[in-house]
């Protein structure tokens, strides 16, 4: 090796001289993305969770049931609990300084390594409380404990004097911490009331244990400037509040709670809540000892493999063979939900605690989920058959999915191609055979299930159609709603349309008995008739009738259109006993496939309106279509307002 080498050619010398050590808290304050993961808007309020939690970390071990945060209009904030207190006794290691400020002023000190002080608690690193000290510009800690009240006030991480005597406390416990984050760090981001708000309320869904008061200073004109969480419900209520409005297959949640100690006897707990909706935007909020664990983890894992198992495991009982199909994928795609576990020393990956790593959680989780899923299904059989089905579907959907991928890339040139997703009949011949066209893919899912295979096929339409009325010819080619219809149809558009190219017998549009659905059956309407008027001539296009309501008096049932009829048979009774029942159908995707079949599909028992063009005054036909679907909307919608009927007749 030459001298030049190990000499080094750069100018300056790389020696032990230049391997810094960073003291005290320089480092947070040097690298704050290590900490608290960057400098954003996030972070900042991220240092209020890190406060917080400690809070937290007191009433889940039993030692504080009130929180409370109140954020100043200068943009610092207060977080109180009735706790023990931090302790500020003097500390054996360092002398002339109190528990306190060591705490704050040192990395990694902490009451929560060894499982002593706190059987399972968010904090356990020991960083959190000396973070957001380093990253404040003005920082003050009250301490009430052993009948004292004492303070120090810190900036940028460095006592600002010694730890004050406040005088006596008789009648006070707990911590106070009042903190200003620093601009140097933060620059402009500034605590957004709304986002406290939301993660302070769902703190207290998380521990029924703890009441936290909100109050706030900055009024951004849509938070509440006062307000008090206490949720005896917990996770449940957390579930069904946040699930407000949206349909869903279980009518309460699965939720339950599982102390570990009691099962498995070890020390911590689990709280869950899901439910499944035909949407499928489901989620899952996963937290450890309260904090939020965004990124998944161990608990989730199990929680997924309990479920799984459980739903598995019932399809078998019931004898559903299909079930054994369904994968965690499709279990997630509708499920929304909210585990929450609590356990000694968790391992987290990175100080923000995004994901948990503890392995035994999962193990944990899934054994106390599934005993109590197995129950749950077999007590509720109704939401477990509705959840079983919509879970096959989804698998089935998925199944069908990848058979297509690798069938498309095998036959490059099929004699027929088929858009993906129609469900087609199985009888070749046209005759008696029927296409729904479905609105939306969650009413996709009961109709395939109400359907009769052979003679009925189904086409989900996903949203509104492209109003074809003034759309350039090229944009009606161009949509793929319109070109999968086609293919479905077996025929082509306007002049080159042929009636005896129909794939089908009957052509039926089955939409919501709602304002959106009549819209979009017109704008079908209007697409046939301009675009397919000899298939209207013919008289191959239906209208399917869903009812609204449907009502139940003991045995009896009874499904009705419109309020006028519910109202006839409310007076008049329905011929059982006792009160009557009304349940009112907001979607074809909220009817289970029997009230489908039986009302709608059924070629039995269903009421089908054909649409005709009326002979005598073919004109006004184009001019109501133009009214419904021309660039007037207030027409269009005052129309379908007052008449969505049409043009119809009843078939019969
Ligand atoms: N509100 C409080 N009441 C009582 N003790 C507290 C409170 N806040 C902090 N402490 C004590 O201070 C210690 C240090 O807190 P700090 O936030 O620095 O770390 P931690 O909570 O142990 O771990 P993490 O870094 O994961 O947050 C805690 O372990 C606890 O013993």
């Amino acid at each position: 090796m030459s001298d030049d080498l190990l000499n080094g050619a750069g100018p300056e010398t790389y020696d032990a001289s230049s391997i810094e050590v960073l003291e005290g808290l320089e480092p947070v304050r040097k690298r704050p993305g290590m900490y608290i993961g960057g400098t954003d808007e996030r972070a900042l309020h991220h240092l209020v969770a890190e406060v917080l939690d400690n809070s937290m970390d007191e009433a889940v071990a039993g030692h504080a049931n009130r929180i409370e945060v109140d954020l100043h209009a200068d943009g610092s904030i207060t977080i109180r609990d009735n706790g023990r207190g931090m302790p500020f006794d003097p500390h054996p290691k360092f002398p002339g300084k109190s528990a306190l400020e060591v705490i704050l002023c040192t990395l990694h000190a902490g009451g929560k390594f060894g499982g002593k002080a706190y059987e399972t608690s968010g904090g356990l690193h020991g960083v959190g409380a000396s973070v957001v000290n380093a990253l404040s510009d003005h920082m003050v800690v009250q301490v009430a404990r052993d009948r004292k009240l004492v303070q120090q006030r810190f900036s940028r991480g460095i006592p600002q004097g010694p730890l004050e005597d406040m005088g006596a406390a008789p009648n006070r416990r707990g911590t106070t911490t009042t903190f200003h984050p620093d601009a140097e760090i933060f620059g402009s981001h500034k605590f957004k009331p709304a986002r406290l708000f939301k993660s302070i309320r769902s703190k207290a869904y998380l521990f029924s244990g703890v009441e936290i008061r909100w109050k706030t200073a900055i009024d951004d004109g849509e938070t509440p400037l006062e307000a008090v969480f206490h949720f005896p419900g917990g996770l449940a209520d957390y579930l069904s509040e946040t699930m407000k409005g949206i349909t869903t297959y279980a009518d309460r949640p699965f939720a339950g709670r599982v102390d570990f100690k009691e099962r498995f006897g070890v020390p911590g707990r689990v709280e869950w809540a899901i439910n499944w909706t035909p949407a499928r935007d489901g989620f899952i909020q996963s937290y450890c000892n309260t904090v939020p664990t965004p990124e998944g983890g161990t608990h989730e894992q199990g929680f997924w493999a309990a479920v799984l198992k459980g739903v598995r495991a019932y399809g078998e009982l019931v004898n559903n063979k299909k079930a054994a199909q369904i994968t965690r994928e499709d279990l997630i795609v509708g499920g929304s939900a909210l585990v929450s576990c609590f356990i000694r020393e968790p391992e987290f990956v990175g100080q923000t605690k995004d994901r948990l790593a503890t392995v035994e959680a999962g193990r944990l989780v899934e054994g106390a989920v599934r005993d109590h899923f197995d129950n749950w299904l077999a007590a509720d059989t109704k939401s477990a058959g509705a959840i079983l089905d919509f879970l096959i579907l989804r698998a089935d959907e998925r199944l069908r999915r990848k058979m297509e991928k690798e069938t498309s890339r095998k036959t490059a040139t099929k004699r027929l191609r088929l858009p993906g997703k129609l469900a087609d009949c199985s009888n070749t011949a046209r005759e008696g055979t029927e296409l729904f066209l479905v609105e939306g893919d969650s009413a996709g899912g009961s109709a395939k299930m109400a359907r009769n295979r052979k003679t009925q096929a189904l086409l989900p339409l996903r949203g509104k159609i492209l109003n074809v009325l003034g759309a350039a010819s090229g944009k009606i080619g161009a949509n793929q709603e319109i070109a999968d219809m086609c293919q479905a149809l077996g025929v082509n558009l306007g002049s080159k349309f042929r009636v005896d190219d129909l794939r089908y017998d009957k052509i039926i549009i089955m939409t919501d008995a709602d304002v959106d659905g009549a819209h979009i059956a017109a704008l079908l309407m209007t697409f046939f008739f301009t675009q397919m008027r000899p298939m209207i001539d013919n008289g191959h296009l239906y209208l399917a009738c869903p009812p609204l309501f449907r009502l139940t008096q003991g045995a009896h049932r009874v499904y009705v259109q419109d309020e006028a009829e519910r109202d006839i048979w409310l007076e008049k009774g329905l011929g059982g006993r006792g009160k009557i029942d009304v349940s009112r159908f907001k979607g074809l995707g909220e009817m289970d496939a029997k009230d489908l079949k039986e009302t709608t599909m059924d070629p039995n028992s269903r009421k089908l309106i054909r649409v005709t063009i009326d002979e005598d005054e073919p004109g006004e036909t184009g001019d109501l279509v133009e009214r419904l679907m021309g660039k007037k909307p207030e027409l269009r919608f005052q129309y379908i307002q007052e008449n969505a009927k049409f043009a119809v007749e009843l078939d019969v």
